[in-house]
């Protein structure tokens, strides 16, 4: 019995450690392979070897508190909407010329800046430095604006730049005429205080860009090739300061663009004999292609998400998420698939994971009692970085799955490329530091744009293009971006002028400190 019993222990006590020992080898490897960042993305600006600028104070008096807001709420009030190509309102974009010229004298008469009109309504300025060896940089904006509705839901007419509660409400405030207006009046209060660049830089504003940029952007580049100018960076819009927008985070976060999404408009169309509404056949030329948009709906396309430079933000942001998350975003390679499950739920999330299908236009139809011979759709999707237009459309055909459906790609375009954000990188660090310096609070991390900008035309002109403004985006703003009630405080747009203000001062620097000793040239 005892031997016996004695055997069994020594066998349980072989098993125990056996087992104890896979575990200890198990946990080894589990600790090995997966990791929890804790890096400071703030750190690593060597903002003690910065090349010291002697930059004008940005401090802004009463008198020019209230200037700047005066300024900023006629340019809302100007409805220089864009509908389509064919449909802007040139009678506004006219005023709006004429408002810039009111209310920045400085910029348009100062020796330092040249200006010219690019087709008809977009702007563009050149403000040359006094060190011809540094690379010019170029900041842009639009002018134009979405439709809006003031009987959607409007707490102000979408026109009327009201003052609630320390806010301005209009269409336009955060998309895009805050960084318009924001840059010229930095631009205006620097002339005014006596400065002058060492670095030359270049400012754009488009006139179309909600409906292509066809004609600003695109004659502006036009314009910038043939004088064979090639720029250290482009600053748009684009991302911005989150805060509290992505659950869990701990404090706000500036996402700068490093690349946008691609996109693509796809006509969708059935056509079938007309007749009479007292005979229907058993399927019309709307029920077959409602069937087709509804089979798109229930198959999104595939989730992407850790393919792309979203992956970038979430390791960026890591440090500042708690446990378990921080564990799980420091991980991606293996809880992308599980961060995505949960990221999907929402449309603002959702739409960093995938290419997104939306249905945006459906017509058909002329008279109640006639069959229509034809139905058509418009679906507009936003392209994730990890796949091409063309990939796109084959996913499309396969899910409509019916001959009788038509395809068409109206246009389109691949994500756009992805700009540099390390160490070396000017046009980021600069950006990063003048944010730091400003909101010294705030997680800078690169991002995916989401939306498309006028710098998508700049790709021959620089390698490095960003999409940012400093504007402050809260719980349930996203959906004020082409919505209903578009605002931004009156704080938040006076940080815009401070930001660009210094921005241009920052980026008098001839080069970035080196980590390692060598500075970067330009
Ligand atoms: C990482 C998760 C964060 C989710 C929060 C989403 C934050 C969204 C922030 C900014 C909104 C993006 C707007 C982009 C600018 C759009 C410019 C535009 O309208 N272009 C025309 C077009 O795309 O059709
Ligand atoms: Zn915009
Ligand atoms: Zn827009």
């Amino acid at each position: 019995m005892t031997d016996r019993s004695g055997k069994c222990n020594i066998m349980k006590l072989v098993k125990i450690v056996s087992f104890g020992l896979l575990v200890v080898v198990l946990v080894c490897f589990v600790a090995a392979t997966l990791r929890t960042l804790t890096f400071d993305v703030n750190s690593g600006l060597q903002l003690a070897h910065w090349e010291k600028t002697r930059n004008i104070a940005s401090d802004i008096n009463q008198h020019q508190r209230k200037e700047l807001l005066a300024n900023f709420r006629e340019a809302i009030q100007i409805p220089t909407v864009s509908t389509s190509k064919t449909q802007l309102n040139i009678t506004a974009l006219g005023e709006f010329n004429s408002l810039l010229r009111k209310v920045f004298p400085t910029v348009f008469s100062s020796h330092l800046v040249q200006h010219e009109v690019v087709a008809n309504y977009s702007h563009l300025f050149w403000v040359p430095g006094s060190d011809l060896a540094l690379v010019p940089y170029m900041l842009l904006a639009h002018i134009d604006v979405v439709p809006a509705d003031e009987n959607d839901g409007w707490e102000a007419p979408p026109f009327s730049a009201k003052e609630m509660d320390g806010f301005i409400y209009g269409r336009g405030t955060i998309d895009n005429k805050q960084s318009v207006m924001g840059i010229l009046q930095a631009l205006e209060y620097l002339l005014i205080r006596g400065y002058s660049p060492q670095r030359g830089f270049f400012i754009g504003l488009g006139h179309d860009e909600e409906v292509g940029g066809l004609q600003g952007a695109m004659n502006i580049v036009k314009v910038l090739k043939k004088k064979g100018v090639q720029l250290a960076f482009v600053l748009d819009e684009g991302l911005a300061v989150l805060d509290g927008v992505i659950s869990g985070l701990q404090g706000p976060a500036a996402l700068i663009g490093i690349s946008e999404k691609g996109q693509a408009t796809v006509k969708l169309s059935v056509f079938k004999a007309p007749g009479h509404s007292s005979m229907p056949p058993r399927e019309s030329s709307i029920g077959i292609l409602a069937g087709a948009v509804k089979r798109l709906e229930d198959n999104p396309m595939p989730i992407l998400f850790g393919e792309g430079p979203e992956r970038r933000t979430f390791e960026h942001l890591a440090h500042r998420f708690g446990l378990p998350i921080k564990f799980l975003m420091s991980n991606m390679w293996l809880f992308s698939p599980l961060i995505g499950r949960v990221m999907e739920r929402s449309p603002d999330t959702n739409a960093f994971l995938r290419t997104t299908t939306a249905v945006t236009m459906f017509n058909s139809g002329v008279k109640v009692n006639v069959l229509p011979s034809l139905a058509e759709a418009y679906v507009n999707l936003r392209i994730h970085p990890a796949q091409t237009v063309q990939e796109v459309l084959e996913f499309i055909q396969s899910t409509v799955g019916d001959e009788r459906v038509k395809m068409e790609l109206v246009n389109g375009f691949d994500p756009l490329p992805v700009s540099s954000y390390d160490e070396t990188s000017f046009g980021f660090q600069t950006i990063k530091k003048t944010l730091l310096d400003q909101f010294p609070q705030v997680s800078v991390a690169p991002g995916l744009c989401i939306g498309n900008t006028d710098s998508r035309h700049y790709t021959d002109l620089a390698k490095d293009i960003y999409r940012f403004a400093p504007t402050w985006i809260k719980p349930g703003d996203t959906q004020r971006f082409h919505g209903i009630n578009e605002r931004i405080s009156k704080k938040n747009y006076e940080e815009l002028v401070v930001f660009y203000f210094n921005l241009i001062q920052n980026c008098d620097i001839k080069e970035l400190p080196s980590p390692h000793g060598a500075g970067h040239e330009l």
